[in-house]
């Protein structure tokens, strides 16, 4: 089982999970984001990083500017494209960077996971994620929102996947049951509040998703 965990901003809180056991460790560089580091302290952040577990950077509609900064701070080991970025758009990443791609696709009903399959032989892998609130003062992402799992079943595509919305250390099994899922992430559902993570509540997350709660 993989498992990540997104928007890490402590050294204490990327040993917190990879000491859990979490294959995948996430950065957000999405400004208005609690969540936010920049690239430069994401270079301090990734000394804490043992090899073997994947670094992935969150970033939203980013320019090539923004990317290139990125990558010269951090060389991550994939771009999460947590944005509206087409199918072209994450082509192109993947040709200048030659780095995996993880395309969000955001789920409310069967339609929008047949979507998905437009990324088939583009993006390396998907995240599913509920639907953001309307509301403009709401982010793109990490709202800790659980969408309808079933929905994935309309899923077709080829592309191997993630699932993150609204993810805890009480709802992880139970999601992995109904979805079949390999790979699970969540941001808010290992933190004490917006931005700021608990060390406990990262072990736990990561030991129900590994069944070992
Ligand atoms: O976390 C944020 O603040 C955020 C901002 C903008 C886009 C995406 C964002 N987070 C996404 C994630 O951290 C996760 O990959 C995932 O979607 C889970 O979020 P959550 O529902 O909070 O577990």
């Amino acid at each position: 089982m993989d498992v990540k965990i997104c928007g890490l901003k402590t050294p204490d809180s990327v040993e917190a999970a990879a000491a859990a056991g979490a294959t995948h460790l996430g950065f957000n560089f999405f400004a208005p984001s609690p969540r936010a580091v920049t690239p430069a302290e994401a270079r301090l952040l990734a000394r804490h990083v043992p090899a073997g577990v994947k670094i992935v950077a969150l970033v939203v509609d980013a320019d090539d500017a923004l990317l290139e900064e990125i990558w010269e701070h951090l060389h991550p080991d994939i771009f999460q494209l947590h944005g509206k970025e087409t199918p072209e758009r994450v082509r192109e990443i993947k040709a200048r960077f030659g780095v995996e791609v993880m395309k969000v696709v955001r789920v409310a009903e069967a339609a929008d996971a047949r979507s998905a399959e437009a990324y088939d032989g583009v993006a390396d892998l998907l995240l599913f994620d509920a639907k953001p609130p309307k509301d403009k003062d709401k982010l793109p992402g990490g709202n800790g929102l659980i969408f309808d799992w079933t929905a994935l079943q309309a899923y077709r595509g080829k592309t191997p996947w993630m699932l993150a919305g609204g993810l805890d250390a009480a709802n992880v099994a139970e999601a992995i049951r109904v979805t079949g899922t390999g790979a699970v992430d969540t941001a808010s559902g290992a933190e004490d509040a917006p931005g700021v993570k608990s060390p406990e509540k990262i072990r736990k997350f990561v030991a129900a998703a590994l069944g070992k709660a």
